[in-house]
């Protein structure tokens, strides 16, 4: 649905993104992660065809964005970052005006408000004015004008931002609703929500795609830290001894927990996982072990893992 190729964009002197490519398959969603300026919004600005790339090329269901603009933009629905509405229109009245400006006739301009208004939950404010609209409930209009034309791809930069926890789950689970039908790319500054709601996700980083992959791909591929954690109950000369002379065992930690218990850090030797050994050993020497884990990184900790270590690259060849 999307390919995106060596895209690059400059801001005068400033880069804003460079070489970055990636592609996203009908249906699916995925999240563009990344700081602020890391060059979500440019890429997603360019995608829509609202901004002209430096360099590279965007083709939008086998359209080019920068040739064939007019058609790309009938096949998305873009819901920028600040979102402009017209606060003094009413929300079924804006509705209908956008759905006209992107070209439905007048009846089905007002046959789509319907649904998308039901689809978003506008209904009981559908006579209101947008400018005395929570801002969950204009973020939500701003999410019907996306979806109005019945676009394949929609485009939403950040669509959760600024709002209570109340209305961030029910937009998340409105978007989530769209795949299958509708190709989703949105951009959030937020891991969780990227892992709760995308397929798949690219992380972004000065203008570079630093990391991509799904949300599982990028735990294995960047979590591996084989530690394992041990809760047991044993003498503690014992364990010791035990831990020492195990040549599985590169190296260990041990704090008490409650009484008779210990918790012990072990590091295995190579990158093997020490639990189905761990649980032998306890069995075979009558421990009873209450915990047994290896230590899981959550996504936070890959998305600083990822942006940490580009931070360590770049200072190394700023030395070179
Ligand atoms: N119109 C502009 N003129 C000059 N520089 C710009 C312009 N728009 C963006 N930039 C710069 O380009 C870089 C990428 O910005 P962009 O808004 O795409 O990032 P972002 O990841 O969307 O960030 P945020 O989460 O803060 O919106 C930043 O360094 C920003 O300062």
């Amino acid at each position: 649905m999307i390919e995106v190729r060596d895209l690059t964009k400059r801001y005068g002197n400033r880069v804003a993104i460079q070489g970055v490519t990636f592609t996203v398959a009908r249906g699916e969603i995925v999240g563009l992660l990344g700081p602020n300026g890391a060059g979500k919004s440019t890429t997603m600005r360019i995608l829509s065809g609202f901004l002209p790339a430096t360099y590279g090329t965007v083709r939008v269901a086998g359209y080019d964005v920068a040739r064939e603009s007019l058609e790309v933009r009938r096949r998305i629905g873009y819901m920028p970052e600040n979102n402009p509405l017209y606060p003094e229109m009413r929300v079924v009245e804006y509705l209908r005006f956008r759905a006209r400006l992107k070209g439905l006739s007048g009846r089905r301009a007002r046959e789509r408000v319907e649904v998308v208004l039901e689809q978003c939950g506008l209904t009981e404010v559908r006579r209101r004015l947008i400018g005395q609209l929570s801002r969950g409930y204009r973020q939500r209009v701003g999410l019907a004008d996306a979806l109005v034309h019945e676009p394949d791809l929609i485009i939403l930069d950040e669509p959760t931002i600024g709002l209570d926890p109340h209305q961030i789950r029910s937009v998340r689970e409105l978007i989530k609703g769209l795949a299958g039908r509708h190709t989703v790319l949105l951009s959030t500054h937020i891991l969780p929500e990227a892992e709760m709601i995308c397929h798949r996700m690219l992380i972004l980083w000065d203008g570079r795609v630093v990391a991509a992959g799904t949300p599982a791909e990028l735990e294995q591929r960047w979590s591996a830290d084989p530690q394992v954690m041990v809760e047991v109950s044993a003498p503690a000369a014992e364990l010791e001894a035990f831990w020492s002379g195990r040549p599985e065992v590169a190296s260990w930690e041990m704090a008490p927990a409650e009484e008779g218990w210990w918790r012990c850090w072990l590091r295995p030797a190579g990158a093997q996982d020490l639990r189905p050994l761990v649980y032998g050993w306890a069995r075979e020497r009558g421990w009873t072990l209450r915990e047994l884990t290896r230590r899981r990184y959550t996504l936070e900790d890959i998305y600083v893992r990822v942006t940490a270590r580009r931070e360590e690259e770049e200072a190394e060849e700023e030395e070179v």
